[in-house]
């Protein structure tokens, strides 16, 4: 079969997308491995299906909770596991809804295994002739609850390079995290997360891990006074990637709880492949802003991946 695809990226989180509008693509964990291979296949982090929400259980969820959810989110990792939100891919998404004709004007509202999510359009904030989007990514949580903060953490984490475990807080932001700080950021360039860092206890349903370094606050050109901070990532189902906006999100809350109630509600986090924005919301959900960019459409032979496909 011959597939339509785009290829795209959010601060370097790049995903293969697939505009399946009849819904009726049957994307195996098989066909995701081929697309995202980056020698046989296009290459990618993630794929991304998307597809009417009433074609999905999780999407007719959706569309209980908001019947203009018409679109679905089916978001999988590189190794072809399913994951249920990927901030930077709501982006990238949303960018491609708007070249495929789907969304205009106002908000796009989007179905995914988290739940229903809203994206904006916006404007890098150092920049505004660069265009943003702007995702509500929801509530976010502390699983360990406020005995884990004053523990200093409810995990340890031991990343290669690092001579012992470190103390780690898990951050649910749709899908999990655990957040754990660093020294400086000559020990965060250099810790090698070519192989995933150990997290005990070990989470039931695995964990992404950000490590972070806070860099203090700067006067963004609003006015507003934002928290900065450098993060690099090591994702659950593909490994090191360059950003992770579920993973900015986790980490900017981390570090805001780290710094307590005077901390800015804004941070700029800092990854290899960028910068995104996080905001907490007074509502108690995480807003994420950054950059969506597509960078080609290509037809692929599926035969040729060696997973012959219907849809
Ligand atoms: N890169 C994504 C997160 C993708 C899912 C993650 N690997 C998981 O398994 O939870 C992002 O930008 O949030």
């Amino acid at each position: 079969m011959r597939l339509q695809v785009t290829k795209g990226h959010g601060t370097q989180n790049d995903f293969v997308l697939i505009d399946d509008r009849t819904g009726g693509l049957d994307l195996s964990p098989r066909l995701v491995r081929a697309l995202a291979d980056r020698r046989a296949g296009l290459g990618g982090d993630g794929v991304i299906r998307l597809a009417p929400s009433a074609t999905l259980p999780e999407g007719r969820d959706c569309l209980d909770t908001d019947p203009g959810a018409t679109w679905f989110m089916d978001y999988r990792n590189a190794d072809g596991s399913v994951a249920e939100m990927c901030g930077n891919g709501v982006r990238v998404v949303a960018r491609f809804a708007e070249e495929l004709g789907l969304w205009s004007d106002g908000e796009l509202v989007l179905g995914t295994r988290a739940g229903v999510r809203r994206v904006r359009r916006t404007a890098d904030p150092d920049d505004a002739a660069q265009p943003w989007y702007a995702v509500d990514m929801g509530p976010w949580d502390l699983p360990g609850g406020p005995a884990a903060v004053a523990a200093g953490g409810d995990a340890e984490v031991l990343v290669t390079g690092l001579a012992v475990a470190r103390p780690a807080l898990s951050v649910d932001v749709g899908n999990p995290h655990t957040v754990l700080a660093v020294a400086d950021t000559d020990e965060l360039a250099a810790v090698d997360l070519t192989t995933a860092p150990a997290v005990t206890p070990t989470p039931p349903h695995g964990t992404n891990v950000e490590l972070v370094v806070p860099l203090g606050e700067q006067v963004d050109a609003t006015g507003e006074v934002v928290g900065r901070l450098r993060m690099r990532v090591h994702e659950r189902g593909v490994g090191e990637t360059r950003s992770c906006g579920t993973g900015a999100c986790a980490a900017a809350m981390a570090v805001r709880t780290w710094a307590g109630q005077d901390a800015p509600a804004a941070w700029l986090v800092e990854v290899p492949g960028g910068r995104v924005r996080v905001r907490a919301l007074a509502d108690g959900h995480v807003e994420l802003a950054g950059p969506a960019v597509l960078v080609a459409d290509a037809v692929v032979d599926t035969d040729a991946l060696g997973v012959p496909t219907t849809a």
